[in-house]
């Protein structure tokens, strides 16, 4: 693809929205750890610098060879980026009196610019930096000022090479969307073709020229994700993927049978297997969350290989793995960002399997798959699923792990998701769930002393999974669904209502 970004990430916590944001306007970009520069950028048709948390005056700080590029092609720095370019060209970088955070409006804007197009003083546009660029670098032209920030936007005479204080990626800068426009289309000459359908039609050849003739097995989940990699892959090789179902014990109520039952419709080749006392065994006593979580992994790779050794000229391993599910294992490009959970599907297959790996959704965000899928024509049942993470109930029960409390567990979800269905909540809401607390607490029922589990019940809304604000679900709901739960699930006297957002809390207690 000869009609690409590259943005270099120097670990700022806006990289992923940059991304998205490029994606937004119709053009393909991809993130690479600053020190990781592919050695070809021959298909990059403009670069974006990231910020960061350092300080370009740091020896420790981010100093990538950036000669292949700059003067060469197109060139964005944003805040550190901006720094960066100005640092080492000749200008000056130093500690600014005021730190600034936040809001800040546009004072100064130069005319006549294609990169200032749509642009006017009092625009807004969202800071957040320590350092400040005292001095532009050499041919360095002043592009645009804030009341604090005298350079806040400048280009680099001769060159494509823009410089820019604030964050154009954040929807607090009103027309960041129009700057990156601006930039990439104007300057960098970008064509916007980047659709769902251009999407299905450029995967499914690179997968028919990847795969060839061999066969592919997919864990197929029931969920987004995997369905929409399944029906990419369905359409690039047809009968020669092959999908499993395990059923790890931590599915939802009935979840096995019902998603069996979908696919059935859809003409794909799917096989369920029944792994759950697997799962429960090795589970057996674990009550570390990210040991959990490894377990589960490594069980469901297991299963894998077994049933790939079924399958004559198995040589794949397809998962549809989408790109949070990265960010937030991996620290997101060996750069400078933390790790948070380790999604299960993440770890990379052990020695002994054989497979390739193959991830046809890996750079997109759970929107953007769901557009892709809408694009191939799946039913709004599939694309409208709530996300489950693969280690299920597994991460929802607190602690350790037995069937009696996967059971209670399933009947207080199954209370919760068919309440938000009949009260037409469902689709409202992004990602619901119980949980099942390692907590006891004193109730009474019929007179009686009881001492019983607690359950948190969770909802949020979101975009992409990596923010999240609790939703404010109404109250007779949680009357009758509180009440449903503590009638019919013997074992639970407690029910409450988890009203933390992401960050600082995450989605799931684990
Ligand atoms: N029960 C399962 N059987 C087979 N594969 C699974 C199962 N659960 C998860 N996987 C694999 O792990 C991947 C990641 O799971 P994850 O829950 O993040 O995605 P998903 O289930 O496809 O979509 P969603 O996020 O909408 O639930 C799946 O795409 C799938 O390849
Ligand atoms: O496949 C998965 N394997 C996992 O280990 C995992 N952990 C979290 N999730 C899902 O990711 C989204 C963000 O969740 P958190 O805020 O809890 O990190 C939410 O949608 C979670 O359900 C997982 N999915
Ligand atoms: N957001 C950023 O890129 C900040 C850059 C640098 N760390 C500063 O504080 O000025
Ligand atoms: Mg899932």
């Amino acid at each position: 693809m000869h009609n690409n970004v590259l943005i270099l990430d120097f670990g700022s916590q806006y990289t992923q929205l940059i991304a998205r944001r490029v994606r937004e306007l119709n053009i393909y970009s991809e993130i690479k750890p600053y020190n990781k520069l592919p050695e070809d950028l021959s298909e990059y048709k403009a670069v974006i610098l990231s910020g960061s948390p350092s300080s370009v005056r740091s020896e420790s700080a981010p100093h990538p060879d950036l000669s292949e590029i700059k003067g060469k092609k197109p060139l964005l720095g944003i805040c550190y980026g901006a720094q960066y370019l100005s640092h080492f060209n000749g200008g000056n970088v130093a500690p600014s009196a005021t730190r600034e955070y936040g809001r800040a409006n546009l004072s100064f804007v130069k005319d006549g610019e294609d990169f200032l197009e749509g642009l006017s003083e009092g625009s807004q546009v969202w800071m957040s930096h320590s350092d400040t660029i005292k001095e532009l670098p050499e041919g360095g032209i002043r592009l645009a000022s804030t009341h604090d920030v005298a350079n806040a936007a400048y280009k680099i005479d001769g060159e494509t090479t823009y410089g820019i204080q604030f964050h154009p990626e954040v929807y607090h800068t009103t027309d960041g969307a129009k700057l990156l426009e601006n930039f990439l289309v104007n300057i960098a000459g970008l064509e916007q073709d980047w659709t769902p359908d251009a999407f299905v039609e450029t995967t499914v050849e690179e997968l028919k020229q990847e795969i060839g003739d061999e066969k592919v097995i997919l864990g197929l989940s029931g969920g987004v994700d995997s369905s929409v990699a399944a029906m990419l892959l369905h359409k690039a090789i047809g009968d020669h993927l092959y999908c499993i179902f395990v059923n790890n014990g931590l599915l939802r109520k009935n979840e096995f049978e019902s998603v069996l039952d979908q696919y059935k419709h859809m003409g794909l080749n799917v096989k369920g297997v029944d792994a759950s006392a697997r799962f429960l065994d090795a589970l057996k006593g674990e009550s570390d969350p990210e040991g959990k979580r490894k377990i589960i992994g490594r069980v469901f790779i297991e299963v894998f290989d077994d049933e790939s050794h079924k399958v004559e000229n198995a040589k794949w391993l397809a998962q549809g793995t989408i790109y949070p599910d990265r960010i937030e294992s991996v620290s997101a490009s060996g750069g400078p960002s933390a790790v948070i959970k380790s999604h299960h599907n993440v770890g990379g297959l052990p020695d002994y399997m054989k497979l390739k790996i193959v991830e046809p959704l890996k750079m997109l965000f759970k929107d953007e798959v769901r557009r892709v899928g809408a694009s191939m024509g799946m039913s709004p049942e599939i694309l409208g699923r709530h996300p489950f993470p693969g280690p299920g109930l597994g991460i929802r029960i607190l602690g350790d792990i037995t069937a009696e409390k996967v059971a209670i567990l399933q009947e207080v979800d199954a209370i919760f998701i068919d309440g938000l269905k009949k009260w037409g909540l469902y689709d409202k809401v992004w990602q619901a769930g119980a949980m099942l607390l390692p907590v006891d607490s004193v109730g009474v029922m019929g007179d009686e002393r009881t001492y019983e589990k607690c359950v948190a019940l969770r909802a949020v809304e979101s975009t992409d999974g990596m923010t999240a604000d609790w939703v404010n679900l109404p109250y007779e709901f949680l009357q009758k669904t509180s009440n449903d739960i503590i009638n019919k699930v013997k074992g639970v006297n407690r029910v409450v209502y988890d009203i933390s957002s992401k960050p600082p809390a995450t989605i799931e207690w684990e």
